[in-house]
């Protein structure tokens, strides 16, 4: 398989159509080997781009069940809402059921419950002696956050369980779930895919400088898929 730590690509055009193909080579690799396929999926701009060259691709879908390295805790119906963005849309136009889809219950009284209902809707996703997820796809904010793991934050420290919470995030909506730092590291792959100047500085000082001050930076063996824009400063 052909997996470079460090992919610059020109455009979004070109970022959806690469992530997109890697994507499929892990997970064709990763289907002789297991029978499901856990892929972890982010908020912001990583929705389009998924949505632009995933339906093309040849996925046996049926194997595959995406959840979410992070939730805002609002109803599905909320514009805040991520499963909501990625049911409009990515998953309408895939061949997937109810089963494909692991998601938070946002009916729930508080997000402490919403983040136990979750992580045990995620465990069972285990069904092998391997307890980790296969793949997690990240974003990056200007801040350096991944995940809804923020900066100086508390929550970086959690790493009990897999999934844990927040009710004070920086970033508004302030109720949220997410992996726990631990979890994402222990996912086969990572991959961050980060696009715009905004985020050139902090690139580089994690690529280059390897800076663990921000949450990315503590994300071990990432898989980096940028634009030039984002690596204009590496
Ligand atoms: O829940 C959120 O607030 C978003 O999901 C957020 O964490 C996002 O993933 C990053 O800020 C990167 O977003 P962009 O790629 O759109 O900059």
């Amino acid at each position: 398989m052909s997996l470079l730590n460090l992919n610059i690509v020109d455009d979004n055009e070109m970022l959806s159509e690469k992530l997109g193909y890697q994507l499929e080579e892990i997970i064709l690799e990763l289907v002789n080997k297991k029978q499901i396929v856990t892929i972890g999926l982010s908020g912001g701009s990583l929705i389009d781009l998924l949505a632009s060259s995933v339906p093309r691709l040849q996925f046996p879908w049926a194997r595959l069940r995406f959840f979410f390295v992070d939730e805002r805790f609002v109803p599905f119906t909320s514009d805040e809402s991520t499963y909501g963005a990625y049911q409009t849309k990515l998953f309408r136009k895939l061949p997937l059921t109810e089963k494909n889809i692991i998601k938070i219950d946002p009916d729930l009284k508080s997000v402490e419950e919403c983040a136990k209902d979750y992580q045990n809707k995620l465990e069972e996703t285990f069904t092998e002696d391997d307890k980790s997820f296969d793949i997690i796809l990240l974003g990056m904010g200007p801040d350096g956050h991944t995940a809804s793991l923020f900066p100086n934050h508390s929550v970086l420290n959690e790493n009990k369980g897999l999934v844990t919470y927040v009710k004070d995030s920086p970033k508004p909506p302030s109720e949220r779930v997410t992996l726990t730092l631990n979890t994402i590291n222990q996912a086969k792959y990572k991959i961050a895919v980060v696009t715009g100047e905004s985020k050139s500085t902090i690139v580089k000082e994690v690529i280059q400088e390897k800076n663990t001050k921000y949450p990315i930076g503590q994300v071990k063996d990432l898989i980096w898929y940028l634009d030039k824009s984002a690596a204009s400063k590496l």
